[in-house]
């Protein structure tokens, strides 16, 4: 039988697009996600009651498209807006135009060392994520085939989810496993600041009971000293994990924290580091228990393969950030991605809405906490771009 030879790429654009989607903290006021959150520009108190405050939604959504010869586009979110748009037009275009989508190693490969001058993390690994997840789309789509078909199969029939957002006992309600809340007080608001914390956590374990998962969020807020305090006192509430408690680039202070916390609570930690050379320095390093790469930031899901499989090597579960249909074809493919988080993006959140909204359309959301692998038999990640969303395009080349 002669070998399938698949159209070959004609056009790769970007695009950017405001308003929630994939850019998830972009949203409009009275959002959980933009209420006093500690972050580690709290210690300004001018920048402490809101992310957007400081600039956390300045890059907006962006949205990469790559056509091929005959006409089938696959495309993907992430965020970056406007300079990933520039990036993706006038740099990594010219790895793709005229390659077949097969060869997403070389692709991939020569999009990382051509940047790596001013690349490695970021922003620049946002573009390619973008780009190599949109490659993967394509993929599926020319060979009508759901992108985890792609990745080697589902492992097991059925995702299952836990909830981040303000509401952990309305997560409980709708069937999730756990609940994950944004930590509000950092170190700079002191003693006070921990007992509210404390109190807070004391609260919602008496609403949900013993046995619901509890996690925190500490996007990057804290230092290992107050981490470990906090750790400590919120054992006997049964925290799960502390997440991202300290700066992304100080991989010794994980590695003290992993010590330093009371056994049985999992330090976990990834959604801002990329590429198989960073997430190798938290594994060597012991740096945590799970790592959380964001599939759309840490280099795509050719990265993320690679990740995951240093990860099962070092025994360490992969369950992504966010991400959502780009977490979900991934996830339901490994065993050491045994759950996945749902981010409640409601403003509530009193309802659960599809995670990227109002960006995509026909994007599964999870019921009693949960998704059947069968949401996800659909050519390529399985979502189309909604019409109706306001798109530019800021670059051509
Ligand atoms: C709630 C967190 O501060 C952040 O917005 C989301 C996140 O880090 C996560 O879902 O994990
Ligand atoms: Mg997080």
């Amino acid at each position: 039988m002669p070998i399938v030879t698949l159209p070959k790429i004609k056009h790769v654009r970007a695009f950017t697009v405001r308003g929630g989607g994939a850019d998830y903290h972009d949203q409009g006021e009275g959002h959980w996600i933009d209420d006093h959150i500690a972050t580690p520009m709290s210690k300004y108190p001018e920048y402490r009651q809101s992310r957007q405050s400081f600039g956390i939604n300045v890059l907006g959504t962006l949205v990469v498209e790559i056509e091929a010869e005959d006409g089938t586009i696959g495309f993907a979110v992430t965020t970056g807006g406007e300079p990933a748009a520039y990036i993706v037009e006038k740099h990594l275009a010219r790895f793709l135009e005229g390659r077949s989508p097969t060869d997403y190693e070389k692709i991939w490969d020569q999009m990382y060392f051509s940047t790596q001058y001013y690349g490695r993390k970021g922003l620049v690994i946002n573009a390619i994520s973008g780009v190599d997840l949109a490659l993967w789309d394509l993929l599926g789509k020319l060979r009508q085939e759901p992108v985890y078909h792609l990745l080697g199969g589902a492992v097991r029939d059925e995702l299952q989810f836990y909830a981040t957002g303000a509401r952990p006992d309305k997560a409980k309600e709708f069937g999730f496993i756990g609940g994950k809340m944004a930590l509000h007080h950092g170190p700079a608001e002191g003693i006070d600041g921990l007992k509210k914390n404390i109190a807070e956590l004391a609260d919602m374990r008496s609403k949900v009971g013993d046995d619901f998962w509890l996690m925190w969020d500490c996007w990057m807020a804290l230092d290992v000293d107050y981490a470990t305090r906090l750790a400590i006192a919120a054992h006997e509430l049964g925290l799960k994990w502390i997440e991202e408690a300290i700066s992304p680039d100080d991989y010794w202070g994980y590695q003290q924290l992993k010590r330093n916390v009371p056994k049985g609570m999992l330090v976990t930690t990834g959604e801002h580091e990329a590429t198989r050379w960073g997430f190798r320095m938290l594994m060597e390093m012991d740096c945590c228990d799970i790592i959380q790469p964001d599939v759309g930031w840490c280099g795509g899901v050719t990265e993320l393969l690679k990740i995951s499989a240093l990860a099962d090597a070092h025994g360490k579960m992969v369950v992504p950030h966010g991400s959502s249909v780009y977490s979900y074809h991934f996830v339901i493919t490994r065993h050491n991605s045994p759950f996945a988080e749902f981010l409640m993006m409601h403003p509530g959140p009193t309802e659960v809405v599809p995670m990227f909204h109002p960006q995509l359309l026909g994007e599964p959301v999870p019921e009693n906490g949960r998704m059947k692998v069968t949401a996800l038999d659909k050519p390529g990640f399985g979502v189309d771009l909604n019409p109706d969303i306001a798109m530019h395009r800021p670059y051509t080349h």
